[in-house]
């Protein structure tokens, strides 16, 4: 393992002693809400626990965990899980020394597990745990501590529940709650006077100021012997020394068979998967603020580890603790020694302040976590009411909060990521998968036409629909594809769906397809695929998927191209051919025709001619590659010509098609470069083909036709620029 770099040794140690002032009163009122359940005389040994925490943590997780600058001690979720778990083991009927026992196993065991979880890399997905299950739990868990802690705030005998404390006024004890809430006023008003000292250790201090105030006029206060208000000296759980206690622990568990693991294995999970979300999360917002990046399995490693120490020596579990890491950052540490140098703080002042605890108010710790509790509620979550499209979002938050206060921590998990996965789901099939419809007289191929095909494509072209689709086909979204298709399969002859933004196809949207193929081939129609995705983030091919269930026959209506642009141009092709023009292709044009030479004098035009030579090639046919050598422009006077600009050995950009009428080859012509572009052509075609040093010496006698010649040249080419640029910026947006 690494030893941590040290770039700001002293930053590190105030870091660290900063964090173990914020991290300690909590971890000691954690501890003592986990025991308390267990008599009063325990509460001083969960003040241990947490200290003791604060230092296994501090000294184990950072040590091995790796991230840098958090600080780990125990905290709520392990407060909330553990003294839920006691309780409920207590009411069932479970005694004393087993509910200790099953406690430091439960810390163990949550430990394995987040060791586990590590180790099979599940950091990930922990880390992006849906947020309105993170929001939920922790606004649960929040509630839950102030629920536990109004009755110990307001002094009420113990089994009085949050309500019936509330509303019992009579039971009700002054002098608890007046330390409360000197606790309260201290700690939230603390941070607008100083930040240099935590405010949580200032509220205590408050508290027991306030405590020994009290007892100025109430000595009965300043006895330890049957005194509720405080922690209480120590005690084992078997009334001997700690050490003894612990020992005892350690040789029963050996003991164990495999009953009690049944009872703890629900709430392990539950505690571990808390203790993991809470230091990922936190280690997250750690990575924002530091611009860092942390290794989030082997930190859940650490953090096992971490636990595992803890409990080995009673102490409380906890997790990467976001106030004292925020308060480590802000002292200058640098390195995870911080971390370190906490945990031996926390063992110092424990053994310096250890026989003080006895005095520390439980109405002042009780207040200390009323105001951690406040503060884990997610009040940015009520922000998601205001906008219609979030509010589901803040159901399933109240949903996870509901049943954490109602059944349990690990069964409101499991709501809020059914929810969540719910919520996912209607957000796909509530998203458009059509991105943009589309028809064959709106859109046209880059096949240069003549004016003719051009005035057949605008008054017929509505044979064809174009859907752009996007996002998921799926269970979910096929209806809405299908809804989408309908009014056009009774109309089109031809309907292109281009696929290149769809992300998944699954076996319900195939089956749709299928069946809308089937309705346009009993109309003699077409369903056409472009530009599949090869490899969709999924991994899988679509275009082998549609093969495989069938969709893609060689006898069915569905054709697939690579590109839209050829699907475009295959349907134009073919409504030209029925509107029976194609006919027309076959005859040659003479120069006359040709737009180019438009206007000029039949002796120019003989003379052109003379200088050019005829060429035809078949289709498939190359009549030039990219970078060839050659200065001659072709000009189509039957059939076309594909242009296509090679990318790599095996795929080429399809930049345009040429038809009859129309000219290419110009670039070389003009510059003498060689040539930029494949041509092949695409179908048999005619040509005339003119090189530049016989056109100049043409252009000596025939100056006007020359002249008109380039500029004719220059304004195709402007107008071919001026396409480029448009498709650029579609590329682009
Ligand atoms: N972006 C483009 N758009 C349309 N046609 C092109 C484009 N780039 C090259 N060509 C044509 O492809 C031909 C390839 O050979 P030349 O470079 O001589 O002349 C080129 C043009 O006629």
């Amino acid at each position: 393992m690494p030893l941590p770099k040290l770039d700001n040794p002293a930053g590190d140690f105030w870091g660290g002693l900063a964090a173990m002032l914020v991290a300690l009163p909590s971890a000691v009122a954690f501890g003592v809400t986990i025991y308390t359940p267990l008599g009063a005389s325990h509460a001083a040994q969960g003040a241990l626990g947490g200290i003791l925490g604060v230092m296994a943590l501090g000294l184990v997780a950072p040590a091995l965990g790796g991230t840098n600058r958090l600080i780990s001690a125990p905290c709520a979720p392990a407060a909330a899980v553990l003294s839920a778990f006691i309780l409920e083991f207590l009411n069932g009927g479970g005694g004393l020394e087993p509910a200790l026992l099953l406690l430091s196993m439960l810390g163990l065991l949550a430990g394995l597990l987040q060791i586990a979880f590590g180790l099979v890399r599940l950091g990930r997905l922990i880390e992006y745990m849906p947020y309105p299950v993170v929001s939920g739990y922790l606004s649960g868990v929040g509630l839950y501590i102030i629920g536990g802690q109004v009755p110990k705030f307001l002094g009420v005998p113990k089994d009085m529940h949050f309500w019936q404390a509330l509303a019992t006024p009579a039971a009700w004890q002054w002098q608890g709650m007046a330390v409360g809430a000197a606790t309260i006023v201290v700690m939230l008003g603390a941070p607008r006077l100083t930040k240099r000292v935590p405010a949580a250790i200032l509220g205590l201090l408050a508290g027991v100021i306030t405590y020994f105030g009290l007892a100025q006029a109430d000595p009965a206060l300043l006895s330890l012997a049957g005194n509720a208000l405080v922690v209480g000296p120590l005690s084992g759980g078997s009334g001997g020394g700690f050490t003894e206690a612990i020992a005892g622990r350690w040789q029963a568990m050996g003991g164990l068979g495999l009953e009690p693991l049944k009872q703890i294995a629900v709430p392990a999970l539950t505690l571990a998967v808390l203790l993991s979300i809470d230091t990922l999360k936190t280690c997250v917002v750690l990575d924002a603020l530091t611009r860092s990046r942390h290794n989030s399995n082997r930190e859940l490693i650490g953090q096992g580890l971490g636990n595992i120490a803890s409990a080995l020596i009673g102490g409380i579990p906890g997790s990467g603790t976001m106030g004292a890491t925020l308060v480590n950052i802000s002292s200058g540490a640098a390195s995870r020694l911080s971390g370190v140098v906490e945990g031996v703080l926390a063992l110092l002042a424990f053994l310096a302040l250890g026989s003080l605890i006895a005095w520390v108010p439980v109405a002042a710790l009780a207040a200390i976590l009323m105001v951690i509790g406040v503060r884990m509620i997610d009040k940015h979550s009520f922000h998601f009411l205001k906008q219609r499209s979030t509010v589901l979002d803040f159901a399933v938050i109240a949903a996870v909060v509901g049943t954490a206060l109602t059944v349990s921590l690990i069964a409101a998990s499991g709501v809020g990521i059914v929810l969540a996965v719910l919520l996912f789901i209607r957000e796909q099939i509530g998203g458009a998968v059509v991105r943009r419809k589309t028809f064959g007289h709106q859109m046209f191929s880059k096949r240069v036409r003549t004016q003719e095909e051009m005035q057949i494509l605008t008054e017929r072209g509505d044979q064809a629909a174009i859907l752009e689709l996007q996002g998921s086909l799926f269970f979910g979204t096929a209806n809405q594809l299908y809804v989408a298709l309908e009014p056009e399969l009774k109309s089109r002859a031809y309907v292109i769906l281009d696929m290149r933004r769809v992300q998944t196809v699954d076996v319900t949207a195939a089956h749709m397809l299928e069946q809308v193929e089937d309705m346009l081939a009993e109309r003699g129609g077409y369903l056409i695929f472009s530009q599949i995705p090869s490899h969709l983030p999924s991994g899988k091919d679509i275009q082998q998927y549609f093969d495989q269930v069938g969709l893609v026959r060689p006898e069915s209506s569905v054709r697939v191209f690579g590109e839209l642009d050829e699907a475009l141009e295959w349907v134009e092709d073919r409504i030209i051919a029925e509107a029976a023009l194609n006919l027309s292709e076959e005859t040659p044009l003479s120069l006359r025709d040709i737009e180019l030479f438009q206007g000029r004098k039949e002796e120019t035009l003989a003379d052109l001619e003379r200088c050019m030579a005829q060429r035809s090639y078949k289709a498939g046919e190359r009549v030039f590659a990219r970078g060839d050598a050659g200065d001659e422009i072709y000009l189509i006077r039957r059939g076309a010509v594909r242009i296509l600009l090679p990318i790599d050995d095996k795929q080429s950009h399809h930049l345009g098609t040429f038809g009859r009428g129309a000219f290419f080859g110009e670039m070389a012509f003009l510059d003498g470069d060689p040539r930029s572009a494949d041509a092949v052509a695409f179908s048999d075609v005619e040509c005339y083909v003119l090189s530049r040093q016989t056109f100049d010496a043409f252009a000596d006698g025939h100056k006007r036709a020359a002249l008109a010649l380039m500029e004719g040249l220059a304004s195709v080419l402007s107008s071919r620029l001026r396409y480029t640029n448009a498709e650029l910026r579609v590329l682009e947006s």
